[in-house]
């Protein structure tokens, strides 16, 4: 069944209002992880909340425990849930999206103020700010399909559940349990699940994505002398955290990706000859990657290899050292305790489990090798299993139905854990729906979302929920 055309004209007609809410989203640094940003992320939820309320939506705000952060314990992000519509007539349909954002300063290389939506002055139609992708366009992508359904007076064609987080960015700290706890009240009746919280391979192809790859966050903490140190008088003297930190670090992967720890590339699943056949059926140039990454710096020069090492492979890569000297300057400092923070991608049949049993025994082997007389800890700080699933007819349909193309079967080399849990608690069928394109730059500076693809991804969600109403139950 096709989308109702006077949604898809009221669409058209409201792209102004639609690009008003993106940027009052984006206005709030709804940073998760960050003592400093507690309060816009628990603004941002609040924010959620009160679109939702004034469309005619039952809203709750659910508090799922604390975490600590900086050494304080402080509430998690509350989980927005909604509902419209109880029809046991119609399907239901529920929806997951996060609020949260990565974080992003100005002087990290963004061209306008991250936290201001900024379209493109030269007029390409993009709309620069932390989170226009990831993930606040298409979840007020959904807010804009309620939105014109109500100003119309037409009925959804499916009973609407939504679930927003909060910590997606860091975790999805205690989600899981919130899924157990709910699965016979607020969750029960669903009948599939929608995410849209990943991207498009290219600029021009949309995308159903079958597959994710999981992650293993790690930290590697070593404590040295009780403060920092003069490096003119003590160099020389102590064993330094750094160094032993560095050579620890340079030992889990090579320049050229391969992880160096025993046993991981061995837990790899085969590689079958339908699952070679998906990936050369991809649209995906080199320039793809080349554009999107903003210059020929990848590994490998051939598509489907580069498409298998993001997509099927797994991959590790070092993301920062907490307590060491980053700032301009010359600082002569010998830092008494540094964390290195490193992750695994994980793809089948790695297993979050599996792999930290060889990480940790890999790391504590590699440190006693030093003869260091400081203190090493090694440890998973969070972590989500891969996933792969099949099985997409409406959003085929209504992807079809919006951009007149067929639409390309990938796997995100990013992570969505939370996936697993829906799919495995609930028994749900979980599609995964990208709005976004693969040069957005989600995570990255200058993060953008193009305004084609905000709002023809409001006319996709919104066509969606008519093919699935159509669509006979499995
Ligand atoms: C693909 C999704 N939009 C995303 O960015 N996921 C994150 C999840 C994560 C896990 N730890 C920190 N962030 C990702 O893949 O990095
Ligand atoms: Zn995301
Ligand atoms: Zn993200």
């Amino acid at each position: 069944m096709a989308a109702d055309p006077q949604f898809l004209k009221y669409v058209d007609e409201h792209q102004d209002d639609y690009i008003k809410r993106l940027s009052d989203a984006v206005a709030i640094a709804s940073v998760s992880g960050n003592l400093a940003y507690v309060k816009d992320v628990e603004a941002m939820g609040e924010y959620l909340v009160q679109q939702l309320t004034a469309l005619g939506a039952t809203v709750e705000k659910r508090p799922i425990g604390t975490h600590t952060l900086e050494g304080k314990e402080v509430d998690l992000p509350p989980v927005i849930i909604g509902q419209v519509g109880n029809d046991p007539k119609k399907k239901t349909l529920l929806v997951y999206g996060h609020y949260d954002v990565q974080p992003a300063l100005k002087e990290d290389g963004w061209l306008y103020p991250p936290f201001e939506l900024t379209p493109d002055p030269k007029g390409s139609g993009k709309l620069y700010g932390r989170g226009s992708t990831d993930d606040k366009g298409p979840v007020l992508g959904w807010i804009n399909v309620l939105e014109a359904h109500k100003n119309l007076g037409i009925e959804l064609p499916v009973n609407l559940k939504m679930c927003f987080e909060g910590m997606e960015e860091n975790g999805s700290v205690n989600l899981d349990k919130f899924i157990e706890s709910e699965k016979d009240k607020f969750f029960s009746g669903v009948d599939c699940m929608c995410i849209s919280d990943n991207y498009w391979l290219d600029t021009k192809t949309p995308c159903l994505t079958y597959g994710l790859r999981g992650i293993n966050y790690y930290e590697i903490k070593i404590n040295g002398p009780d403060r920092d140190l003069h490096s003119g008088v003590f160099g020389g003297t102590v064993h330094e955290p750094m160094t032993d930190l560095i050579t620890l670090m340079s030992k889990l992967v090579t320049g050229d990706g391969q992880i160096l720890i025993p046993g991981v590339k061995e837990m790899i699943a085969p590689l079958t000859d339908d699952e070679r056949a998906k990936f050369e059926a991809i649209h995906f140039a080199m320039k793809d990657i080349h554009d999107a990454v903003g210059g020929d710096v990848t590994i490998y020069n051939d598509g489907v290899k580069t498409l298998m090492g993001r997509m099927r492979n797994p991959s590790l890569s070092l993301h920062g050292i907490e307590g060491a000297f980053s700032a301009p300057g010359s600082k002569t400092v010998i830092p008494c305790q540094v964390k290195g923070k490193f992750s695994i991608r994980l793809v089948p049949n790695l297993t979050v489990a599996g792999v930290t049993e060889k990480v940790v025994e890999y790391v504590k082997a590699e440190f006693a090798k030093l003869g260091s007389k400081n203190k090493l800890d090694v440890y998973l700080t969070h972590g989500g299993e891969p996933w792969l699933h099949y099985s997409y007819r409406a959003a085929h349909k209504a992807t079809e139905a919006v951009y007149g193309q067929t639409p390309d079967y990938t796997r995100e080399g990013g992570s969505i854990p939370v996936t697993l849990d829906f799919a495995n608690i609930l028994g749900l069928n979980v599609l995964l729906l990208p709005v976004g394109r693969g040069d957005d730059g989600a995570h990255s500076t200058n993060e953008k979302i193009d305004t084609s693809n905000y709002i023809n991804g409001t006319k996709l969600l919104g066509s969606y929920m008519y093919e699935l109403a159509a669509i006979a139950k499995d």
